[in-house]
């Protein structure tokens, strides 16, 4: 009987289960993958002493995160997600257990961190990033030319500051001290919480992480400092609580008047939390232009496409998406070929999967690497070829297994600003520079982040124009 067995798997050893098995390949997905051809698309693991299921097909997946979706909506309790948000993991929107409070801080960000295609929140996106295209893109011109520079920085800090502009209505500086170091801490965060650590699974290796440890509470805590001096008491100061929200900081100060489950602490991490998105953007950038770099033929439509759109006279805009479908779909197929893991989800009851018993407290890995890179899946997997996502018509086109923001409950809020911003800023990119690289850059597998000092590129201005 099923229903009462666990799944198979291998045996655990003593104290550290089979974590060692997760060493012998680059990612443990590409692990979890071998291992699935032994026992089967779903088995069972221990890490640590932490029981395990990894499902492995798509089938499964969509069981856990839509079907099953109320009974898998925990997460692992990492003392490192504890570090990172003041203490207690629940702090943190995509680190916390499902609960109501979650319910609501999701509905509240929607709106605003969500924006539909046609609405008002939309055209500010757009407003917002043409005109933080203008500073970045005069930022670059002080980059000296055609020798490698490092460019990450400055992507990070105009995603920075469009965040900022769109959620909190102000910005800064590049050259603000207090900023540039907030933007940073945020990357080394959005690269740590990319990395797996044995730690996570065996608490007692703990003091050795000590030092570690301080230092990420100490990154979280400056940039906590900078979002309350810089960004929110001057919010509070001018806040017409009986007006309509200018953006989403004043829409959660309100919410915190109207809603008593709802406290002050709540209010600072959710805002931290949107506003360490544009981490992610600035990284999924990053890891788009590595691969664009390997293959100048990319490059070169790209250019060609967002020279006809435009006409060489405006910046790309997110209007203009529809009309890019080839600078699009070289977005996907760089999140494709990065797979980003999606976060464990964590049983938060006795349920089953695949009709295996799986015990409350069971962590659950999603192998979406599999579902990006498997031959099962995909025609030539290792091949970088965006005319996968464009259909004959030539409109974008992604299979139902196709998930990097994850889908259920808990999938990805961001999803919306990573496709207009990315693609504002890459097109922009690609407009304004021919881009080479010193070395080729060398990425992690499975990880859509780049460590916080990555490769340099080399910037050659196309021609001259005066229009944009
Ligand atoms: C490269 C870009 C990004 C990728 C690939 C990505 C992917 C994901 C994935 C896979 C999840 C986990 C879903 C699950 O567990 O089922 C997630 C959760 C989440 N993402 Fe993103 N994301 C990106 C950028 C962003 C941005 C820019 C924001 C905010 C503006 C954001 C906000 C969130 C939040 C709040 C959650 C937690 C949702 C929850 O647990 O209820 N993400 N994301």
């Amino acid at each position: 009987n099923k229903k009462s067995s666990t799944a198979p798997g291998p045996k655990p050893w003593p104290i550290i289960g089979s974590i060692h098995l997760l060493g012998q390949h680059e990612t443990p997905f590409q692990a979890f993958t071998e291992l699935s051809k032994i026992y089967g698309d779903i088995f069972s693991i221990n890490l640590g002493t932490i029981p395990c299921v990894v499902v492995n097909n798509f089938k499964l997946i969509r069981e856990v995160l839509v079907t099953k979706g109320a009974d898998f909506g925990g997460r692992p309790d990492f003392m490192r997600f504890h570090k990172l948000f003041g203490g207690d993991r629940n702090n943190s929107l995509a680190l916390c257990d499902w609960s109501s409070l979650q319910k609501t801080r999701r509905s509240i960000a929607r709106r605003y961190c969500s924006p539909r295609f046609t609405s008002l929140q939309c055209d500010k996106v757009k407003a917002v990033a043409i005109e933080e295209l203008t500073v970045f893109l005069s930022e670059l011109k002080k980059l000296p030319m055609e020798t490698p520079v490092d460019l990450k920085p400055i992507v990070l800090k105009a995603c920075a500051n469009m965040f900022t502009k769109y959620m909190c209505s102000t910005s800064f500086a590049y050259d603000d001290k207090n900023f540039s170091s907030v933007v940073r801490y945020f990357d080394e965060i959005f690269w740590e919480i990319n990395q797996g650590y044995a730690v996570d699974f065996m608490p007692w290796l703990l003091p050795m992480y000590a030092g570690h440890m301080k230092k990420i509470s100490n990154w979280a805590s400056e940039i906590r400092k900078f979002i309350l001096e810089r960004i929110i008491d001057e919010h509070k100061a001018t806040l017409d609580y009986d007006g309509i929200p200018r953006d989403f900081t004043d829409a959660l100060l309100m919410h915190l008047e109207e809603d008593p489950n709802m406290n002050w602490q709540h209010i600072i991490f959710e805002l931290e939390d949107f506003i360490g998105g544009h981490s992610a953007i600035g990284n999924l950038v990053m890891v788009t232009l590595a691969a664009v770099v390997k293959y100048p033929e990319v490059a070169a439509k790209m250019q060609k496409e967002v020279d006809s759109v435009t006409g060489g006279n405006r910046y790309p805009n997110l209007f203009d998406k529809e009309a890019m479908p080839y600078t699009e779909a070289t977005i996907w197929e760089a999140l494709r070929q990065a797979s980003s893991p999606i976060v464990p989800h964590v049983a938060s009851v006795d349920s089953n999967i695949g009709g295996y018993a799986v015990n409350k407290g069971t962590i659950i890995f999603i192998n979406n690497y599999e579902l990006n890179v498997g031959e099962a899946y995909w025609e030539e997997p290792k091949k970088f070829k965006p005319e996968r996502f464009i259909s004959s018509d030539g409109n974008i086109i992604k299979p139902t297994h196709f998930i990097p923001f994850s889908t259920g409950k808990r999938t990805c809020i961001g999803q919306k600003l990573v496709q207009y911003f990315c693609f504002v800023v890459l097109a922009t990119l690609v407009q304004h520079f021919d881009i080479t690289v010193p070395e080729t850059p060398k990425l992690k597998h499975g990880c859509v982040a780049v460590p916080p000092d990555c490769f340099k590129v080399i910037l050659k201005p196309r021609r001259e124009r005066s229009q944009v």
